[in-house]
Order: structure tokens, then sequence, then C-alpha cells
């Protein structure tokens, strides 16, 4: 088993300082995550799953805690790794996938999508080759490929984002309800990619509207909703605490 990650007692609260106050977003959360599995995060609305992924991807810092992830160079703390090597790992190890794409101007789809095969060091024409296969494979029309984004549908954007996103294998995936307003053969194609991503070794956290979708890729679950107990076969397999 290669461990991938090693949450220890993370904490996240945000100040609210129009109010005067500040509240807690999760509290002393520790969990492992080991190549090649996926845990799902669940909770009622606000329970903070969204903020643990941003926080685990380093948009948002953590109050307390280390994140301790286990790159291809050695285990760093992202809680308090420099920001020139957390840039340089989310181009190489760590991808976050959201329902949003971040259109640029005047930068076509195919470009977009070519874009982190570029940075990784593919020739143009090998990385526009691969992005216009994953624009495909999302559905994507031809016709759009050279189009810019920004005036794409809200899935046709998402679908651009799914194929940026995951055209490189990484070793950390987080996924932030991913599927939200697809439709049902680009959730397959989706569903396809992670399978074959955590079959290569990728590590995933997600959090799903709804967990059917990706059912049959579940290794663990984890409740963030607080005072809640381990209710899944899973779960009490493992140490994993969330208090
Ligand atoms: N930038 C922020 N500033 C202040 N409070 C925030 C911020 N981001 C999130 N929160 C608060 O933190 C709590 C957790 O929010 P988060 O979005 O992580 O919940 P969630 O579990 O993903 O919820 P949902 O299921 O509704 O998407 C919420 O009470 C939210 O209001």
């Amino acid at each position: 088993m290669t461990r991938i990650l090693e949450v220890r007692a993370l904490s996240k609260g945000f100040d609210m300082h129009h109010l005067g106050a500040s509240m807690q977003a999760f509290e002393a959360i520790s969990l492992t995550l080991d190549a090649s599995e996926f845990l799902l995060l669940k909770g009622r609305n606000g329970a903070g799953k969204s903020t643990l992924l941003r926080t685990l991807y380093r948009s948002y810092l953590a109050q307390s805690g280390e994140i301790l992830f286990h790159s291809s160079h050695g285990v760093i703390d992202l809680a308090r790794a420099a920001d020139v090597d957390i840039t340089l790992l989310r181009r190489t190890e760590i991808g976050f996938v959201t329902q949003f794409l971040q259109a640029r101007p005047r930068v076509s789809a195919e470009a977009l999508v070519a874009e982190p095969l570029r940075l990784a060091g593919w020739t143009a024409e090998a990385a526009l080759d691969e992005a216009r296969h994953w624009l495909d494979a999302f559905g994507v029309k031809r016709t759009l490929w050279p189009a810019y984004p920004a005036t794409f549908s809200g899935g046709e954007q998402q679908k651009v984002n799914l194929a940026r996103a995951l055209i490189l294998p990484q070793r950390l995936l987080l996924l932030d309800e991913p599927t939200a307003s697809l439709d049902a053969s680009a959730r397959a194609a989706l569903i396809d990619r992670l399978a074959a991503l955590k079959a290569q070794g990728t590590a995933m956290i997600g959090v799903f509207h709804h967990p059917g979708d990706v059912a049959q890729l579940i290794d663990r679950t984890i409740d963030l909703t607080p005072d809640t107990t381990p209710d899944t076969p899973q779960q009490e397999d493992r140490t994993d605490v969330v208090v």
C-alpha cells in the first residue's frame, strides 16, 4: 500500500469581520488515504465538505493541523508549504475538479484542455491530439473545440473543465461535485475516467450530491456532520476519525 495523504487534526474556521465573530467550518479532522483509494465525504449542507477539499488543495489556509502529502519528491505538509511548491504540485500531482470552468479570454476549448500537457512538456501537436480525444470522450461537439468556452452552455463548460482537469493522471484528485448538471453520457464518461485513474493509482477524495453515481468507486465514507458516528462498514474497518 502506498500512502498518499495523512491529515492530522486539521481545523478551519472563518472570521466574519462584519459580524465581529468567527465560525468553525470543521474541527480536528484526521484521515489517511492510500494510492487507488476513493474516499467519499458526506454530511449535511454546511458541514464543511467543500471547505475541507479547498483546504487540502490550499485554496484556504488551515487554521491548525497537518496535511502530509506524499509527493513523488517526498513528504510535504500542504498546510505550511511555500506557495511556489503548491503551484508546482498543482501542476503535476494534485488535481481539483469542480463543475465550474475558469474560461480565459481568447483561449479555445482545445487549447485550454491541452494546457496541462503543454506544461508537462508535451509537444503542441501531441497535446492538441490528446485534448481533442478527451473533448470527444466527454461529449463536447467538434465544432466547439476551436471556439472560446466563455459563451458555452453550463454543461458544455463543465465538460471542457472535466477534460482539462482529468487529462493528466495525478497522485491525488479532489472532486467537488463534478457530476452536477452533467448529462447521462458525460456522467458515464467521467465515471469511466475516474475508474481508470483509480486503477492507475490515483487517490481520490470526493463530494457528490448523488453518491450513487460513483458507488462502484467508493472505498470509504466519512461523514462531516458534527456528532455523527461511523455508519458504513468501510469506516468501521478503519481508524480514520472525524471529531
Ligand atoms: N469563504 C467563507 N467565508 C465564511 N464562511 C464560509 C466560507 N466558505 C464556507 N463558509 C462557511 O463554512 C461552512 C461550511 O461550508 P461548506 O461550503 O464547506 O459546506 P458543504 O458541506 O460543502 O455544504 P453544501 O453541502 O451545502 O455544499 C458553512 O457554514 C459556510 O457558510
